[in-house]
């Protein structure tokens, strides 16, 4: 798929989204230009899986449209690969056949399917554990293989939800910026929901809060380009975190 770096690859506009008499979403606008990463900030509640389920055509707004380009995708699935937290690998299938699963449903043989994912392994990580189950697998490891089967499915727009929440501390970082490096080489397009404020400041071009008295987006916060080790260290990166934050609780 080929774009202008401006044009927006996926446009939510005047999103609407009601529960029997409960309003969860109102006009929501969100736009996601290509190669960057956009994050939903929210309390629990406001809306971000909503959104999220509106944005992966999985859900159909009660009012407005998701546009993938010019294309009108409002409640299409499968125009984007996603990836939620709770997206376990099939506890009786190998590794290579749990990845390989997006490439078996486009109508590739088992062999055909397994020998296309296995040149991925080594770069994601996973190099020898092919012929594995998943119960042999450490938690970033079982992440990456999740990673690279959400790949497989060979979109370049992703959508993450809390993709890295049951991971420690330091796996958790090392994954982050192993993202940061795929969605690079790849050029992929990223939507991802955190509840984390410092990952989706370590990670976002752009940072969205959905208020759950608005229901819509309350606060936007733009990540400034550049060397984002020295905005880790920065005064203005303690500033967005406390604007952020005020945000989430207003
Ligand atoms: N299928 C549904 N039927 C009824 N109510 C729903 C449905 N899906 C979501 N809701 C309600 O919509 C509101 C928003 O839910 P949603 O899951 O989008 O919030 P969230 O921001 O993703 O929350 P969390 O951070 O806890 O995942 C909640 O009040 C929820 O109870």
């Amino acid at each position: 798929m080929t774009t202008s770096p401006n044009k927006p690859l996926l446009k939510g506009e005047g999103i609407c989204r009601r529960f029997g008499e409960k309003v969860v979403l109102d006009e929501v606008n969100l736009s996601v230009n290509r190669g960057k990463v956009v994050s939903l900030l929210g309390q629990s509640g406001s809306g971000k899986t909503t959104l999220f389920n509106i944005l992966a055509g999985l859900d159909v707004p009660d009012a407005g449209t998701v546009h993938l380009l010019d294309e009108d995708v409002t409640g299409e699935p499968g125009h984007v690969a996603y990836m939620l937290q709770k997206d376990l690998l099939l506890r009786h299938l190998k590794i290579i056949d749990n990845v390989s699963l997006p490439l078996r449903l486009s109508g590739k043989s088992k062999d055909e399917a397994r020998a296309a994912a296995d040149g991925y392994f080594k770069e994601f990580g996973l190099e020898g554990t092919q012929y594995s189950y998943p119960g042999a697998l450490s938690g970033g490891m079982a992440q990456r293989a999740a990673f690279l089967r959400t790949f497989l499915f060979s979109k370049d727009l992703v959508l993450l939800d809390e993709p890295f929440s049951r991971l420690d501390a330091i796996t958790k970082a090392s994954m982050q910026d192993w993202y940061l490096a795929i969605k690079d080489k790849y050029a992929l397009t990223t939507i991802l929901i955190t509840h984390d404020i410092d990952e989706a400041l370590r990670m976002s071009d752009v940072i969205h809060v959905l208020s759950p008295k608005k229901k819509s987006i309350a606060y936007t916060y733009e990540v400034p380009e550049g060397d984002r080790k020295e905005f880790e260290l920065s005064r203005d990166y303690l500033d967005a975190k406390k604007a952020i934050q005020e945000a989430i609780m207003a």
